[in-house]
């Protein structure tokens, strides 16, 4: 089989230095990877694998037909960052890596703040050690906790955040803020998702399922699979169009070309800003369960249940900062969203497979 190493020759950089993806072999991180590498960029992913397998990465270069350099390593381990930075001129970071369910965060609380929190600041001092002053930072709209406005906007008030996962984003949000106020070499960009969710329309990377999804759109994927009778709808008499919760979903290349636009932007030394990223558009749960059914061309089922402790009826994003900014304008709609999920769900219904032998040798040669 013909390796990406032997791919690379067809294409090749058009950006000096690297930029250092963590987590990138993850959801979010794999489609940024993806994109980064078709826009030319330099990219070394490091990833320890907890939430996460090589194929995404091994899928990614075939799709980009470049490759890229890849490090199975834990962000919390500087011995093995540092010989990273000392090999690639690494001018700037993406960091996706950390543990993201919230309903965990609440019973291991402990291992949340240690891997994200630890883990970024880890992170961070061996950024400093190298000059690799220029970061995109994965925060969350959970940082605004209950917003005063809504579509909500950047200069709404922070917290208060009510679950350790959304408190370790505005705890890493504060450190960069204070990092930059106090050493103007820092550049970074808080870049605020809402409710990531598709996947790349080739439907061949996505987000590979594990354990009983809490997110809407990962569990109505796995109703349509037939994995649960039905989805449990969290109130049906919150006051919206239907009575269900309304969230601002945003597909996930959308989000992808949203980190090329911030690093684009980092190269102007902007300090730190925060942007939202999201559509502005709100749809609620039973308009997304009726556009998942379009698209896969199925029934699915739902039940009504009590509202989950700790949700709010309406969270969209006033994204007309990150507009005018960053030149960045999401391009995909609520139909696309769930047809892309759905092409993948279709194709990988299982998720990306086990390593076989040969993606491991694939893999030795990212890292050598
Ligand atoms: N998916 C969402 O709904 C959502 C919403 C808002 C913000 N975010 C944030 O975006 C980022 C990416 O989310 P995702 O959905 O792609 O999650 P994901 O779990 O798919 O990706 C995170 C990746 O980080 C890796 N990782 C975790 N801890 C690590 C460590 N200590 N060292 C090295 N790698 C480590 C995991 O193996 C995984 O590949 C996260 O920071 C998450 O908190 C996600
Ligand atoms: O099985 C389910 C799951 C969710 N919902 C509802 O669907 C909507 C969306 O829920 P979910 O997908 O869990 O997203 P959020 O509650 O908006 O929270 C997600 O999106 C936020 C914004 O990015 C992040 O801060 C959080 O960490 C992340 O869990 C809400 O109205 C829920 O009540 C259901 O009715 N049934």
């Amino acid at each position: 089989m013909e390796t990406l190493e032997n791919k690379s020759s067809k294409k090749s950089s058009s950006h000096e230095g690297y930029v250092l993806v963590t987590g990138g072999a993850g959801y979010i991180g794999s489609h940024t990877v993806l994109e980064l590498l078709i826009c030319g960029y330099n990219v070394v992913v490091v990833d320890n694998l907890s939430n996460a397998c090589e194929e995404s990465l091994i899928r990614v270069q075939t799709l980009a037909g470049r490759p890229l350099k890849f490090y199975h390593a834990n962000i919390l381990d500087e011995q093995t960052l540092i010989p990273i930075f000392e090999k690639y001129n690494i001018w700037a970071v993406l960091h996706f890596a950390a543990l993201k369910a919230v309903g965990e965060s609440t019973k291991i609380p402990l291992d949340y703040y240690w891997n994200n929190v630890t883990g970024s600041l880890n992170l961070f001092r061996v950024m400093e050690r190298f000059g690799a002053y220029n970061i995109v930072f994965s925060s969350s709209a959970t940082v605004y906790g209950q917003p005063d406005i809504i579509p909500v906007n950047e200069k709404c008030s922070l917290g208060p955040v009510t679950n350790p996962y959304g408190k370790t984003k505005l705890f890493i949000e504060e450190a960069i803020r204070d990092m930059c106020a106090a050493n103007n070499k820092w550049n970074a960009i808080l870049l605020r998702y809402f409710n990531p969710t598709g996947a790349h329309p080739s439907g061949v990377i996505g987000e590979n399922p594990r354990g009983i999804p809490n997110n809407l759109m990962p569990y109505v994927s796995q109703v349509v699979q037939g994995r649960f009778p039905f989805v449990k709808i969290f109130g049906g008499d919150y006051d919206t169009v239907d009575g269900t919760g309304v969230r601002d979903y945003i597909h996930v290349c959308d989000l992808a070309t949203g980190h090329v636009a911030a690093l684009r932007k980092l190269k102007t030394k902007p300090g730190c800003v925060a942007y939202n990223l999201g559509t502005g558009v709100g749809y609620s749960v039973l308009e997304i369960i009726k556009a998942m059914s379009r698209a896969c061309g199925k029934e699915i089922p739902y039940q009504i249940t009590k509202r989950r402790p700790g949700d709010i009826a309406v969270v969209t994003a006033d994204a007309r900062l990150a507009n005018a900014e960053l030149g960045w304008y999401p391009k995909y709609g609520l139909d696309q969203m769930c047809q892309d999920l759905w092409r993948w769900i279709d194709s990988n219904p299982l998720g990306y497979p086990e390593s076989s032998n040969e993606a491991k040798q694939i893999l030795q040669q990212m890292s050598a």
